[in-house]
């Protein structure tokens, strides 16, 4: 459990990170949260990427307010049973194509308040989306997120460019002390839509010949998947959609050994 005031119901909290824009970071985040509530788990999800809100599109919120009370702001739900609770500072936007252009201290109050004055209901897991890189944002999210944050996951696709960027997350990670729960490969291999072959269209490897040079686990590839994107774009439900496809049992796979291997790392709070 959370320290923080309106953290205090929240369970496990983990932050997805990525070297390097579009590699799936966002992806990762909204596909583990929506495979965690096909398990039946009470999930919130956190929208950081203040420059570049994509999750409200992609589980078909856009458009959405954010309401306030008095202990602070309330979450948008996925659907009436509320096991899926969102939020992103697209919510606040009242344009969708507003340019969030702001300089430090801005960005660091809003974030402030993202992490502290959200009131979420009982979670099991609050998943938290971040910018790419190691940017300002992330510094802020560790300074106040420090005793909470059970352990990041890191995202990358399967050619050296990124892996070479996730390395940078790497250091990241250990230099503020975030434990890493290991490493996902997004876009591994194109499973076609006619024959279920998988292609591999990248170079391969990278995420592996990562685990194998830092010794962090890897967690699990998810292949590229036409309706995927489809469903992201939409704002459908994948996993719900297309449960048993390749990509969907690689998510589910990948939220198995995630939850596994959060079995095994002490709660910052137990760690004096
Ligand atoms: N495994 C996949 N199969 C098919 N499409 C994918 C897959 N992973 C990601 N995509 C698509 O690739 C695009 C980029 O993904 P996403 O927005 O998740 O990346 P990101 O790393 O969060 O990007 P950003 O750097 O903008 O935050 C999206 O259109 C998404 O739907
Ligand atoms: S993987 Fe098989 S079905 Fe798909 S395009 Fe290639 S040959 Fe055709």
């Amino acid at each position: 459990m959370s320290s923080l005031n309106n953290l205090a119901s929240v369970g496990q909290v983990i932050v997805v990170l990525s070297g390097k824009g579009g590699v799936g970071k966002s992806t990762v985040a909204v596909q583990l949260a929506l495979s965690l509530v096909s398990s039946g788990k009470q999930v919130g999800l956190l929208d950081l990427d203040i420059c570049g809100p994509s999750v409200p599109h992609m589980l078909g919120l856009e458009g959405k307010d954010v309401h306030q009370s008095e202990q602070g702001w309330l979450p948008v739900y996925t659907s009436a049973d509320k096991n899926l609770a969102v939020m992103s500072i697209a919510f606040l936007l009242k344009n969708k194509n507003d340019a969030v252009i702001w300089r430090g201290p801005k960005k660091h109050a809003m974030i402030k308040q993202f992490i502290q004055d959200v009131c979420w209901d009982q979670l099991d897991y609050l998943i938290i989306d971040t910018p790419p890189g190691t940017s300002d944002e992330h510094m802020t999210l560790l300074e106040i997120l420090k005793e909470s944050a059970k352990g990041a996951v890191l995202v990358t696709t399967p050619n050296l460019v990124a892996i070479s960027d996730v390395r940078r997350e790497v250091t990241f990670c250990e230099k503020t002390g975030l434990k890493i729960i290991g490493l996902v490969e997004n876009m591994s291999g194109f499973v076609c839509p006619n024959c279920q072959d998988c292609s591999q269209i990248f170079p391969t490897g990278g995420g592996q010949l990562l685990a194998d040079e830092t010794g962090i686990p890897l967690l699990g590839k998810i292949p590229i998947d036409p309706n995927l994107v489809r469903c992201e774009d939409k704002g459908e439900n994948f996993i719900a959609a297309f449960g048993n496809s390749p990509a969907a049992l690689a998510v589910h796979s990948l939220r198995d050994t995630i939850l596994s291997k959060l079995i095994s790392i002490p709660s910052p709070m137990d760690v004096s």
